[in-house]
């Protein structure tokens, strides 16, 4: 039987390299792929909001969540919880529905290893000095956190090896047209390996 699935995009990459400004410029635009919210204990920052940016939960019930295998992956990540909803993910793909997700790097070595034919792209940055400037001016961090959050970017290219694609953000629209690209590739890849098993079986029945 050939399967009719969908395909689960994973976009992921370094603190500040730009992953939420180019996902959300991706889905400005007309999309087919669903994004998954994700649930996290950081407090919402000016103007994000619950069930938009994120599902916002207490400390206790994210660890309920994870205790109950209801999250996909998780991540503890600079003193917070992140992690996407399991049941949300599975019946969108089950339906045939694409899903895009914008997750860290432990995160996304979680899912390669129970969605091995998930498509993983990494976000990189034009160089490290770019990196600093876009924390730093967004503004969000305090001085801690920007240096904590270098620190882990540092180790997070060092997984880079483990993704299908590298995209550079220079500027956010060449970004959204190389994974515009890629998931086309992706989907034209999966067609002709359902043309090559249709052609199979039909070579079976003759
Ligand atoms: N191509 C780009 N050129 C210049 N600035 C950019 C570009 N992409 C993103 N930025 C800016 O860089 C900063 C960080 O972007 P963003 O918050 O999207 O990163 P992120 O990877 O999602 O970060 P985090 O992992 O910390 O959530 C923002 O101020 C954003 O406006
Ligand atoms: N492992 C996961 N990482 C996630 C998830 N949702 C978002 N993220 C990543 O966390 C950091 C920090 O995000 P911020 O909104 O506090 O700046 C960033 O790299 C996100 O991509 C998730 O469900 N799982």
């Amino acid at each position: 039987m050939i399967e009719n699935k969908g395909i689960l995009f994973v976009l992921s990459g370094p603190s500040g390299v730009g992953k939420g400004t180019v996902r959300k410029a991706l889905f400005d635009q007309a999309t087919d792929l669903q994004y998954s919210i994700s649930v996290t204990t950081r407090k919402p920052r000016n103007g994000e909001k619950h069930g938009v940016d994120y599902f916002f939960h207490e400390k206790d019930e994210v660890e309920k969540m994870i205790e109950e295998s209801k999250l996909l992956e998780w991540a503890e990540y600079v003193g917070n919880y992140y992690g996407t909803p399991r049941e949300y993910v599975e019946q969108t793909l089950e339906s045939g529905k694409d899903v895009f997700l914008e997750i860290e790097v432990q995160g996304a070595l979680q899912v390669k290893e129970n969605f091995p034919e998930g498509v993983f792209i990494f976000l990189f940055p034009p160089s490290l000095d770019e990196l600093k400037n876009r924390i730093v001016n967004r503004g969000t961090e305090t001085e801690d956190l920007v240096r904590n959050r270098l620190l882990a970017a540092k180790e997070e290219i060092e997984m880079m090896e483990a993704y299908d694609y590298v995209v550079v953000n220079d500027t956010v629209s060449h970004a959204v047209e190389k994974i515009n690209s890629i998931v086309q590739a992706e989907h034209c890849k999966r067609e002709r390996i359902a043309e090559e098993y249709k052609k199979a079986l039909e070579s079976d029945i003759e």
